[in-house]
């Protein structure tokens, strides 16, 4: 709703109300229509000021909203009826202004925001557009160029560069609606002919085909399928080129298209799971509201290869105080630099000082004896973790939080190593750990609700998406991995190629196709795995045995090419070609294709044709399949948290909302038969039977995700 008031005498003062971001639902819409009209009506109000209650302007149109029918009135007219208003109209913009919240901004006649606002357009994130005229009336006030930036992005602007960019009038230290109010008093009375921004000519670029083609042609490349950047472009395009009035048809006929579409489904579904994961919960019925997390001020890493690195730059830049621990004296020395290096970089673009000074370095593992919570990210070998966590628990203060930045190994096992187990969980990063947003806190079967509490609160004062997931050879995202890369070895066995299946993958909308990322990551990580695990055994790789490996099938290929020492990028050869080693672009090999004829000949192997589609079935709904064994297990709590992990963590395409999601787009009993389908014709892979869990949802009519915990929990009490 929206409150209205009389102050100093002569201005009516609207306050929009709806906690916590006063967004912009029907009610309250209501009440600005309603209070416009009486501050219009009202002869001793001679100006007016609109604010947001708690420390908030507006966070836009109410998402929430937009699933159901949109009733009450509609935003373009009433922002429209702000601006043709004959009594001056200020907004009073503290925390945010954001979408229809900036939109509605730019309907009044003037803005003064308080100096920590942030304002922006973000709709594209949510797979819309600014349709309440913003796509019209913003390049008329900035610009084309800045308004393309502003609306194709999202980004959140300070008052400050919105103040540089002419999107405000003024800013202030000071109580933002007093200075409001006081400016209201001294425009009163003034002509408002300047001040309606739908009357100004659009700033019409020389180079405008230039410019629009451009920026289109970086939004398609950028955006890999996604619809919304590009009928942004569309709209700014009409504001440059059109009558107001019919750029305003344009931004209408665009939105319309972008409304009801599956991408944008996505993105609203993402944004709230994005919120949803904060409010966690364990097996045990801990929960985020009912666990406190202890306050960390001191914190250690050890090994500082290059996940440890990323780690304490990580730590540092959230202004904790950092202890990194390397007993390899060179190791020692180079990470010193690489770590100043990363700190320097990273405050430059920041525009802040670097936290040098927050890290100490040691050779010695008694230098974290006074840490509030120590992460071990030395490599992925159990003999090595255990022995670092039984020293770990001998050295570290009582009550130190002891973790593990393992990607796959058992945390139970090395709690089990230590004398207080409940003070250890797995904190997993992603490489580089500094600048990737995702973080999966793992808790074991004995780490306590205060440990997860306080490694998540961590997380999110890293600047982290954090997820709490179970304990499980590979935690979720790294579970659901291994059935998708086992199927795009199988499909190179069948007939493909590593470019037929990226460039399936890539269309899809991932960055980089399976085989690019193995070659970045470098294919002796997961050779290494497949080693420990007794699969890689270099004396099974000939024969019939060679396919077949622990009762089920099995593809050496990538072992085999690291027996050639192709690594990938590092060694300048993998499933691509580079010109040298650490070289970038891949190229298509022609010793690979050799390669795998060679392969199949000797394994009489028949190649197939191969079309993208199988490769988009049979790589993403046995990933698929596995969440839903991860949701049946309760190693995630929901489908929401399985989606952030992909989205966050393995270049998942936000616009097809996380693996989950897309198989309740695609439908659930389709995903069912094609899994049936493909099992049948490869009874040798398990991970292709479909899930228990997915045949309950299908057999309970297929609900709506936002329902399947419900199916989850019964399943449950039933077990
Ligand atoms: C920065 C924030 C505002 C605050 O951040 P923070 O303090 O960290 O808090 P959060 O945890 O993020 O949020 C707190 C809770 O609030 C919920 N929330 C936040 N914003 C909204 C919102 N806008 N609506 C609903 N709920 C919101 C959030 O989910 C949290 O609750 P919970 O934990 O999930 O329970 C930050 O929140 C933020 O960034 N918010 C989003 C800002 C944003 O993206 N705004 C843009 C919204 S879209 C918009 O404004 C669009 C405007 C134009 C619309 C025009 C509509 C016309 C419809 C025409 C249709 C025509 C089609 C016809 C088709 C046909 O023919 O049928």
């Amino acid at each position: 709703m929206a409150q209205y008031s009389c102050v100093s005498g002569s201005v009516g003062l609207i306050t929009l109300k709806n906690p916590p971001v006063n967004a912009l639902s029907a009610a309250v819409r209501h009440g600005i229509v309603d209070t416009v009209k009486r501050a219009l009506s009202e002869p001793k109000v001679k100006s007016v000021v609109i604010c947001g209650q708690n420390g908030i302007f507006c966070g836009g149109a109410d998402i929430r909203e937009f699933a159901s029918d949109m009733s009450g009135p509609p935003l373009v007219p009433m922002i429209h009826a702000i601006e043709a208003a004959n009594k001056p109209v200020v907004a009073a913009i503290e925390g945010s202004a954001l979408g229809g919240g900036l939109e509605l901004a730019l309907g009044c006649h003037y803005r003064i925001a308080h100096s920590k606002a942030k304002l922006g357009l973000p709709e594209v994130t949510l797979g819309l557009l600014p349709a309440a005229g913003g796509t019209q009336r913003l390049p008329r006030l900035i610009g084309v160029p800045a308004a393309l930036n502003l609306i194709t992005t999202g980004r959140h602007v300070t008052a400050a560069e919105a103040l540089q960019l002419g999107v405000v009038d003024q800013v202030t230290d000071q109580n933002t609606v007093d200075a409001a109010v006081k400016f209201a008093l001294s425009v009163a009375g003034q002509s408002l002919d300047a001040r309606r921004i739908s009357t100004y000519p659009c700033p019409r670029p020389s180079d405008l085909d230039a410019l629009f083609d451009g920026v289109m042609q970086k939004v398609r490349q950028s955006a890999r399928g996604a619809i919304a950047p590009v009928a942004c472009v569309q709209a700014v395009r009409a504001a440059a080129t059109l009558p107001y009035t019919q750029g305003m048809e344009r931004e209408k006929e665009l939105m319309a298209t972008l409304f009801t579409s599956g991408q944008a489904r996505a993105l609203q579904y993402c944004f709230f799971a994005q919120r949803a994961v904060g409010r966690w919960s364990m097996p045990s019925g801990a929960r985020w509201d009912t666990s406190k997390p202890r306050p960390v001020h001191k914190a250690a890493v050890i090994g500082l290869g290059t996940m440890g690195r990323g780690i304490a730059v990580a730590l540092a830049q959230t202004g904790l105080s950092v202890v990194a621990v390397e007993t390899q004296e060179k190791q020692l020395m180079e990470a010193k630099q690489a770590v100043s290096g990363m700190l320097e970089r990273g405050a430059k673009r920041r525009g802040v000082a670097p936290a040098l000074d927050g890290i100490s370095y040691s050779g010695n593992i008694q230098a974290v004896a006074d840490a509030d919570l120590v992460i071990e990210a030395v490599f992925e070998d159990m003999t090595l973790k255990e022995k670092i966590f039984q020293q770990l628990s001998a050295v570290c203060k009582p009550g130190t939080f002891l973790c593990t930045n393992t990607s796959a190994l058992d945390v139970d096992h090395l709690a089990s190593q230590t004398r207080n187990p409940e003070l250890v969980v797995g904190m997993h990063f992603f490489a580089p750990a500094h600048v990737m947003k995702l973080l999966e806190v793992v808790y074991g079967t004995r780490s306590s609700p205060q440990a997860v509490a306080t490694a998540m609160q961590l997380g999110k004062k890293m600047g982290k998406v954090s997820v709490a997931v179970g304990n499980c050879r590979g935690f979720v995202g790294n579970r659901m991995l291994k059935p998708y890369l086992e199927q795009a070895f199988f499909l190179l066995e069948e007939g493909a190629t590593p470019e037929l299946v990226d460039r399936a993958l890539e269309e899809f909308g991932f960055a980089m196709g399976v085989f690019r990322v193995s070659d970045l990551s470098g294919l002796d990580v997961g050779w290494k795995v497949r080693k420990g695990d007794g699969l890689a055994e270099p004396e099974m790789a000939t024969g019939q045995s060679a396919r077949i490996r622990q009762g089920r099938r099995y593809s050496p290929l990538g072992d085999l090419l690291c027996e050639q020492g192709r690594y990938g990028q590092k060694t300048g050869q993998g499933w691509y070609q580079y010109d040298k080693p650490g070289g970038r672009v891949a190229r298509s090999d022609p010793w690979l294709h050799s390669f795998l004829e060679e392969y199949r000949a000797r394994h009489g192997l028949v190649a197939r044709r191969i079309d993208q589609q199988e490769v988009l079935e049979r790589c993403l709904y046995v990933l698929i399949n596995e969440g839903f064994h991860i949701l049946e297990d309760g190693i995630a709590a929901g489908p929401e948290d399985i989606d952030v992990i992909y989205v966050f963590g393995y270049g998942w395409p936000r616009h097809r909302g996380g693996p989950m999601f897309y198989a309740s787009m695609v439908g659930l009993a389709k995903v069912l038969e094609r899994l049936e389908h493909y099992h049948q014709a490869h009874p040798d892979v398990p991970y292709m039977q479909p899930c228990n869990l997915l045949r309950r949802l299908v057999a309970s009519g297929s609900p709506p995700i936002q329902r399947w915990r419900e199916v989850i929990k019964k399943l449950h009490s039933q077990l």
